[in-house]
């Protein structure tokens, strides 16, 4: 019988961002409908659907080998010592950036700083996280649990004080509040089960998950640029290219153009492309990469 390593792919703001990132490394879920158990093109894994705040701790457990979930609940479930940690994967809900916990209370609130939340009430999500925070900087609040819409208990005046979770800022500025401070910083985590690094086959397993999801992430990031070059031309045209990864050069058919390849940040290719044909590079082409190992 084929050995399966156990999958866990968080449900909920995770869940398709996720199923993507494992598109584009090479593994096909399809979740089933009201099934948790979505299928995947591997043999090898078998994968389960499991909400974030409950991940580590079925890792640590091993009900699961791996899984992904944010640091925030990682943290939260206090379990951070009980998993091994494999890598950080930067990407969030709707953006390859990390999201934030923001201490956050209405516009017009006396509130300034942490400090001014002794002895006041505050609603979040991230209880016992939040609970640590302040009393590390001795403050003394009532922290209550909020099962969501958090960002509303503090406009109806419920609470002085919401610790909420933030990534593109909409829902902040659409409830018009403003953040004191940040309380965490947190993004994607591959952890896995400390028994499950000591079986060979899994920790294989787990390695190539890795390997392959970190890979994809990168290449989202970069991009590649072909160009043809007159041999005169040469030396400043690769004089702009970024010196760390030296460009390809081939020779062309005609021996007085060269065929010039390399990998840039997708950011500076809109001000390194007409900077290229002004040193006089023809024929760019810019195509988009799947991995980068
Ligand atoms: N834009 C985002 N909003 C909320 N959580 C996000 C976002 N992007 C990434 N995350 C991560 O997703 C995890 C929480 O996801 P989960 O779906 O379990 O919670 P939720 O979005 O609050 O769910 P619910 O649908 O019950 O509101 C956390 O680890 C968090 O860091
Ligand atoms: O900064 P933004 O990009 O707007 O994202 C942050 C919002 O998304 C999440 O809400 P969710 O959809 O989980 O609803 P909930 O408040 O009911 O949990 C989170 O709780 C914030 O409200
Ligand atoms: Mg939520």
């Amino acid at each position: 019988m084929t050995q399966q390593l156990k999958l866990g792919i968080p449900k909920g703001s995770l869940e398709s961002s996720t199923l993507s990132l494992f598109k584009q490394a090479g593994w096909n879920i399809s979740p089933r409908s009201r099934n948790y158990f979505p299928s995947i093109d591997d043999r090898e894994i078998n994968c389960a659907l499991v909400r974030s705040q409950e991940m580590a701790p079925y890792v640590a457990n091993g009900t699961l080998d791996l899984g992904l979930t944010g640091h925030d609940w990682i943290l939260e479930r206090e379990v951070e010592n009980e998993v091994e940690e494999i890598c950080e994967l930067v990407y969030s809900k709707s953006s390859d950036q990390p999201c934030r916990w923001v201490l956050v209370v209405p516009k017009d609130s006396p509130i300034q700083s942490i400090e001014d939340l002794q002895g006041k009430k505050i609603s979040t999500e991230l209880v016992s996280f939040t609970r640590r925070y302040l009393a590390q900087r001795g403050i003394e609040a009532e922290v209550e649990f909020s099962w969501g819409a958090t960002e509303a208990k503090v406009v109806e005046g419920l609470v002085d004080a919401v610790v909420e979770i933030t990534e593109t800022g909409s829902t902040i500025r659409a409830h018009g509040l403003r953040i004191v401070c940040d309380i965490l910083h947190t993004e994607t985590r591959l952890i896995a089960n400390r028994q499950a690094m000591q079986d060979p086959f899994k920790r294989r397993k787990i390695e190539q998950i890795a390997t392959l999801l970190q890979s994809a992430l990168r290449a989202r990031k970069k991009v590649a640029l072909k160009m043809n070059v007159p041999a005169g031309n040469l030396e400043q045209v690769v004089a702009l290219l970024p010196s760390l990864h030296a460009p390809t050069v081939n020779h062309l058919f005609d021996k007085e153009w060269l065929a010039v390849e390399t990998v840039v940040d997708s950011g500076q290719v809109r001000d390194l492309i007409p900077s290229l044909q002004a040193a006089g590079a023809e024929g760019i082409l810019e195509y988009e990469l799947r991995k980068m190992v």
